[in-house]
């Protein structure tokens, strides 16, 4: 459906985007992750033909887009401000797409009514977008983007305002609508929750670059570098050398996984990799802190030697701060990241 091919965007010096390789599928959702700069912005934009290209090619359905004007690429576009029309009501905004394509009234409202029931507002034709809460107004633009049928939805930070609780039920029911309809969705997000809930497959961007690709399961599982370790939370990275099923870390030697690539990697150490045991058993630590997240409490360790180590325990089971206790360190819970390059996409 979508192909980026060695895609590049300078400005000044700076690629924003640097020869981005990049297949999205016909029905597949995929979200682009990356912290504030990485270019998802961009990469949004050059698909939409809002930013011109310094190299490379943009292909819809096989396609060079060079030269399509924005309205000509069959695209619907959901921005984080999403800019609803004020003096319409929500019909007016829903079918603002299908007005631009000539479409009889009698078509419009049929759509229009189609929509609103898809998105959880049956019957809110009527009502002033104005008076709508924040969640109800995103649901209104993705009617809206999604009502001319586009062949490709882009969302860029399409839950970005709302509160947490709405943006975990808004992400359900964008993906139970991208089903129903068979959608091809790229969005772009800096929040990893979003993504991760959202995504056939999540595109990890780091300065112009994609760092990662994979399912949500592969990123989460098998973080691809340090950076992308990182950049979703984990703290218990370090570097390290693998000899056999051990690694010599600055927390002393480490069980890695049978199979594990071998010589001078990063290692990381998920908190739940991380086994409290009586002081005296294992490397000795100090609680420095504790925090309760709910399904568990994350604990903060200093160890006598290495940098700070997360831990996560038990509600319940978690030993106070200032509290002195050993670590041993579970090889389920160890994960040797890759020192290749990412490998290109299939
Ligand atoms: N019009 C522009 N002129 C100059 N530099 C730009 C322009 N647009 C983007 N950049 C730069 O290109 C890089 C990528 O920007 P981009 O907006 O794509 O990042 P982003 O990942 O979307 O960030 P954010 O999450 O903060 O929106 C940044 O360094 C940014 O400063």
């Amino acid at each position: 459906m979508l192909t980026l091919d060695g895609v590049t965007v300078r400005f000044g010096e700076r690629a924003a985007l640097d020869a981005v390789d990049l297949d999205v599928a016909e029905h597949e959702t995929v979200c682009v992750l990356g912290p504030s700069g990485s270019g998802k912005s961009t990469l949004l934009r050059v698909v939409a033909g809002l930013q011109p290209l310094d190299g490379g090619r943009v292909l819809l359905g096989g396609a060079d887009q060079a030269g399509v004007a924005v309205h000509r690429r069959g695209l619907g576009l959901m921005f984080q401000d999403h800019q609803l029309f004020p003096q319409r009501d929500v019909a007016g905004n829903v079918a603002f797409g299908l007005r631009m394509r000539g479409a009889s009234r009698a078509e419009q409202a049929d759509r229009v009514r189609e929509l609103l029931e898809l998105v959880g507002l049956p019957g809110a034709e009527r009502r002033a977008v104005a008076a709508l809460s924040g969640g109800e107004q995103q649901r209104v633009a993705l009617a809206r983007a999604l009502a001319p049928s586009p062949r490709l939805l882009m969302l860029d930070e399409p839950l970005g305002q709302l509160d947490r609780t709405l943006r975990e039920r808004l992400v359900v029911e964008l993906r139970s609508v991208f089903a129903q309809l068979g959608t091809t969705v790229l969005a772009v997000t800096h929040d990893q929750g979003e993504a991760f809930a959202l995504a056939d497959r999540v595109v990890v961007m780091r300065d112009g670059r994609i760092a990662q690709s994979g399912t949500p399961l592969e990123v989460w599982q098998r973080p691809a570098s340090e950076f992308v370790a990182r950049f979703l939370g984990f703290e218990n990275v370090v570097p390290a050398t693998v000899t056999g099923e051990a690694a010599s870390t600055p927390w002393g030697k480490v069980p890695v996984p049978p199979g594990s690539a071998q010589g001078e990697a990063h290692v990381l150490i998920r908190p739940a990799g991380v086994r409290l045991v009586p002081e005296r058993e294992g490397l000795g630590c100090l609680v420095v802190a504790r925090t309760f997240r709910g399904s568990h409490v994350g604990v903060r360790l200093r160890p006598g030697v290495g940098p700070v180590l997360e831990a996560e325990c038990e509600v319940g089971a978690a030993p106070g701060v200032g509290a002195g206790v050993g670590v041993v360190f579970a090889p389920e819970g160890v994960v040797v990241l890759d020192p290749r390059p990412t490998p290109p996409l299939p």
